[in-house]
């Protein structure tokens, strides 16, 4: 766009901010290949610096008890209160050279608010810092009026006969529906509103303004910010969320699972669990009677704990490194409340979320103190009949102080109340964003035992042939893993099965023969890999071989021209893993890269690690949750396949370096997630544990 005229300075300005806080935009089109090497490796050092596309694992083990409430009376350490309130993501701008401001810089303005005309590229750069707002000059007027019929003619050509390729490139798959506009728009561009279209963007009607394809600037219509996208305020207020709650009420169980999920959405969340702290401050513990409010030895200890983990939470979100604290810890007084809200909301300036677990079902509370408590570290060597004792012993000594959260005295405080495990739910004084995800994510999460299969479509005609993408059908050992799969499913005898599978054909002709009530979902199609679909990794880095090194340098952000990246797929699949929280046993048939994504969420995944994970065809991955983690099996059923694998090249683009040899009867995943089962040609004998080999790891 030209940018000598204010109006449109403005906006290149604006589009140029935004497009420098978006992880996906500003790549050159495909006449500025000059510029591209540079601006691949700008945008990989730019989403490098992103601490948000780093997921932080969280830091806790599988260690749980943390239930160590504390009085509240020993003051915290002050912490200063001057210090930097984090603007949270932090984001180089890009140098100007490679900015694309606007999908419409190359087009030519001719409406009378413009003076400017300019036939080179789309980089603002140049225009930027040789125009001013006020160069209506004579010559560029003249130049102008010279030049209006080929401009009209360059954009006549532009609307009319716009290929792909020349479309822009930052597009988000929520904007997707824009791009059919454009062939609405090529119509109307015929029709009597042609001159309309000539005018540049800025003076365009906002009607037609609509139909025009997406830019850095429409990015921001997305329905939530996703890694790297920190569109909305209230996602840069770093937050605590206080757990509150007697022992053995799940307090560890949601603090874990809710930061693998803020993780896995690219908000950056760490748990700071007390009961680790106190471990690690002592080792005096004994028995219950550490927990008695008169042990005033033990109350010290574990007030200087609380203080402790407290202050490593907020110095963790001042540091900028992070976006949401969990204290995992009881918080079961009002005191201990109000010195947590006086030190993150008044000192900090932080929003405090409280999550309070209540729960009365003595079956609940067993069934928590034997999967969890009995393995914890005060317990070790320990008969199991002699932990329950002395951990209900521990939960009465907490009785005796425990106040819930009261709505009355404490009305100034925002939190939610989850009744045993979620059959009822009280959200009270809920702000903003974030904690509004919370509550909708906490609001799905049930403790019900099931699994999940996970697979991919058998082996298709695509795969065969290396070809990326498209919509092929199944080849004909797809086909027999089509018939193993339904056979392996039938025998596993799955209590309410549900079958998910994408739109594409060769994921809805793999269950064609399952019997169980079958839903399609298209949000578990695959990547959409844009310009570059249904061609072979050697095409892609023969016909765009820039692109091609750019997605190795930074695989879970690069997007395809005109297609996604792994980070929109994760944004796309959020609905998906909201709803697998919901369900039962459920069966996923999907793809590659979509697998991979829900694949890293269950595994608390880095986006690092996410693009790479081993999702081979033809193998059941299989995911029971179990305490904190998720067991995986993989189950690999009898039939070859080809494998589609491409590792991580150690030079990017190279593509000489061979995947792994799907054939060949590799065991283990070559990113050690996960270990494979191979199962002998006798399914049932196999998957019943009588035969083949059962190698299953744990994450937690
Ligand atoms: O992200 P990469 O590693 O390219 O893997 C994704 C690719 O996997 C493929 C196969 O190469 O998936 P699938 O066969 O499961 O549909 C492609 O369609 C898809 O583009």
């Amino acid at each position: 766009m030209p940018s000598n005229c204010t109006e449109h300075q403005t906006i290149d300005n604006e589009l140029s901010a935004s497009s420098a806080t978006e992880g996906t935009a500003g790549q050159p089109q495909k006449s500025q290949r000059e510029g591209e090497a540079k601006g691949a490796s700008l945008e990989a050092q730019r989403t490098n610096t992103n601490p948000n596309q780093i997921l932080l694992a969280s830091t806790s083990s599988s260690i749980d008890d943390h239930d160590e409430d504390q009085l509240g009376t020993l003051p915290l350490p002050l912490l200063s209160i001057n210090r930097r309130i984090p603007t949270l993501l932090p984001r180089p701008v890009p140098p100007p050279s490679t900015r694309v401001t606007s999908s419409y810089s190359d087009d030519l303005c001719t409406c009378s608010n413009c003076a400017y005309f300019s036939f080179s590229s789309s980089s603002s750069s140049a225009s930027s810092t040789s125009s001013s707002s006020s160069s209506a000059t004579a010559a560029g007027t003249a130049l102008a009026s010279a030049a209006a019929s080929a401009v009209a003619k360059k954009l006549a050509r532009s609307v009319t006969a716009t290929s792909i390729m020349d479309m822009p490139y930052n597009t988000s798959p929520s904007l997707r529906v824009r791009t059919t506009s454009l062939n609405q728009l090529k119509k109307t561009a015929d029709l009597a509103i042609e001159n309309e279209l000539h005018v540049c963007p800025s003076v365009m009607s906002e009607e037609l303004r609509k139909l025009l394809p997406p830019t850095s600037e429409t990015v921001m219509t997305k329905p939530f910010p996703i890694r790297g996208e920190r569109t909305i305020a209230d996602c840069t207020t770093p937050h605590v969320i206080a757990m509150v709650g007697l022992p053995a009420r799940g307090k560890t169980f949601i603090s874990k699972k809710l930061a693998r999920y803020l993780n896995w959405i690219g908000i950056a969340t760490r748990v700071f669990n007390l009961g680790e702290y106190r471990r690690h401050a002592t080792t005096a513990y004994k028995s219950h009677e550490f927990f008695r409010a008169d042990n005033e030895e033990a109350m010290a200890i574990r007030n200087r704990c609380a203080n402790q983990a407290l202050h490593d939470s907020c110095d963790w979100l001042l540091s900028g490194q992070g976006s949401i604290a969990v204290f995992d810890a009881t918080n079961s007084t009002r005191d201990r409340r109000q010195l947590i809200h006086d030190i993150v909301v008044k000192q900090h300036g932080f929003r405090l979320f409280f999550v309070e677990s209540i729960c009365d079902d003595p079956q609940i509370i067993e069934q928590n103190i034997l999967e969890v408590k009995v393995s914890s570290p005060d317990y070790l060597n320990m008969n199991t009949e002699l932990v329950v004792r002395d951990f209900l012993q521990r939960i009465e000594h907490y009785e005796e102080r425990y106040q819930p959260i009261d709505e009355v005295t404490e009305s100034h405080l925002s939190f939610m109340k989850v009744y045993n495990a979620g059959k009822k739910v009280v959200v009270y004084n809920n702000e903003g964003h974030v904690e509004s995800r919370i509550v909708y994510y906490l609001m799905n999460i049930h403790i019900t035992p099931r699994t999940i299969y996970l697979t991919r479509h058998g082996e298709s005609e695509y795969n065969l042939s290396g070809l990326i993408g498209g919509d092929s059908n199944l080849s004909a050992r797809g086909h027999q893993y089509a018939n193993a799969l339904s056979t392996f499913i039938a025998q596993q005898q799955i209590d309410g099965l549900r079958v998910w599978t994408s739109w594409m054909k060769r994921a809805i002709q793999t269950v064609a023969d399952v019997k169980a009530p079958q839903e399609r979902w298209k949000a578990l199609n695959e990547i959409d890999a844009g310009h570059c679909e249904e061609m072979t990794y050697e095409q892609i880095k023969e016909k765009f071989p820039e692109e091609f090194k750019a997605r190795d340098v930074n695989k879970f952000a690069y997007r395809y021209p005109r297609g996604e990246s792994y980070e929109d797929l994760v944004a796309r699949l959020e609905p998906v893993i909201m709803e697998l929280e919901r369900q039962g046993n459920v069966l996923v048939v999907s793809h590659q890269a979509v697998l991979r994504c829900l694949f890293a969420y269950f595994l608390d995944k880095s986006a690092d690690e996410l693009p790479y994970l081993y999702v081979p065809l033809h193998t059941v991955i299989k995911l029971t949750p179990v305490a904190y983690g998720c067991k995986v099996e993989h189950i690999k059923l009898p039939i070859d396949a080809v494998d589609t694998h491409r590792p991580k090249p150690k030079i990017p683009g190279d593509v000489s370096e061979p995947g792994l040899d799907g054939l060949s009867g590799e065991l283990v995943a070559p990113d050690g997630v996960g270990k494979v089962l191979i199962v002998g040609d006798d399914v049932a004998t196999a998957t019943n544990g009588n035969g083949g080999r059962v190698d299953v790891q744990a994450h937690q």
